[in-house]
C-alpha cells in the first residue's frame, strides 16, 4: 500500500500540493485535474522522484525519504514524455538496460523482453533505433521498459496522450490485466472509467475522491462552472 500522511510540497517558495492524506489500497487509482493542478508532482512523490516538503510518503511501510532505492524497485514510473525515459539507441538495448540490476538468468531476460515486445507489437522494431519510433510507439516502449522489470506498483503519468485508438485500447487492456497496483494520472477520462477509484486534483488538493462514475461526473461539472 502507498500512503501519504499530511503531505505538502512546494517548489521553492511556491506551494503546489497541500494537505494530502491518502491510503492507496485499490488496484487501479486514477488521477484527474486541470493543467497545473499538481498531478505530475503527486505522481513523482509516489516513487520518491520528489520528496515532500512536509509529511511523509510510504510504500509498503518504506519511507520514500529513507528507503529511496527499495521504493524505486517497487514502484515503476512511466513519464509523460517517453524521450525522458528511453536512454538507449536500440529498442532491445533499452529494455535490457533496465533489467541489468536484476541480474536475471539470460533466458529469463530474453523471455521478458520478447513477451513485452510482442504484447505491444514492437517485435519488428527490436533492433531498430529507439528514436525512429513514432510518438505512440515510444510511449509503448517507455511503458514496456518499466513493465519488463515487473515492479509491484506502477505509476503512469499521462500514459495515453500520444496513442491512437488501437494503442489506447491496448494500454487500457494491459492496465486492466496487470497484476500490479496502478496509479495513473490522465486527461483521458474514458481510460479511467473502469478504474476502482478516481482522485480529482484542484490547486494541489484532492477535492473529490470517489468511484470513477461519480468522481468523473463531478469533475466534468466543475470544469463547466
Ligand atoms: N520543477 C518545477 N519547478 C517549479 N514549478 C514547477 C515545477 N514542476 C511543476 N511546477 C509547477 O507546479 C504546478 C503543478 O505542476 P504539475 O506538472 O504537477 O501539474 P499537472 O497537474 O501534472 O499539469 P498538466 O495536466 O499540465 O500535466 C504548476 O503550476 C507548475 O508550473
Amino acid at each position: 500500500m502507498i500512503e501519504l500522511t499530511d503531505v505538502a510540497l512546494a517548489y521553492g517558495e511556491r506551494p503546489v500540493l497541500n494537505g494530502l492524506n491518502l491510503r492507496l489500497e485499490e488496484r487501479r487509482v486514477g488521477v484527474v485535474g486541470s493543467n497545473g493542478s499538481g498531478k505530475s508532482t503527486f505522481a513523482r512523490l509516489l516513487n520518491g522522484l520528489l520528496l515532500p516538503t512536509r509529511g511523509r510518503v510510504t510504500v509498503d511501510g518504506l519511507d520514500t525519504r529513507t528507503h529511496a532505492r527499495e521504493v524505486r524497485r517497487r514502484v515503476g514510473f512511466v513519464f509523460q514524455n517517453p524521450d525522458s525515459q528511453i536512454v538507449f539507441p536500440v529498442v532491445e538495448e533499452d529494455l535490457a538496460f533496465g533489467l541489468k540490476p536484476l541480474k536475471l538468468p539470460p533466458a529469463e531476460q530474453e523471455a521478458r523482453i520478447s513477451a513485452v515486445l510482442d504484447r505491444y507489437d514492437l517485435g519488428a522494431y527490436r533492433e531498430h533505433p529507439s528514436h525512429h519510433l513514432s510518438g505512440g510507439q515510444k510511449q509503448l516502449l517507455a511503458l514496456s521498459g518499466v513493465l519488463v522489470m515487473q515492479p509491484a506498483y506502477l505509476v503512469l503519468d499521462e500514459p495515453t496522450t500520444l496513442l491512437d485508438l488501437r494503442n489506447r485500447l491496448r494500454v487500457a487492456r494491459a492496465v486492466r490485466e496487470l497484476p500490479q497496483t496502478v496509479v495513473a494520472a490522465s486527461h483521458d477520462l474514458d481510460f479511467l472509467r473502469d478504474f476502482d477509484r478516481v482522485l480529482v486534483f484542484e490547486d494541489g488538493r484532492v477535492t473529490v475522491d470517489d468511484v470513477p462514475n461519480a468522481a468523473l461526473s463531478r469533475y466534468v461539472e466543475r470544469m463547466q462552472e
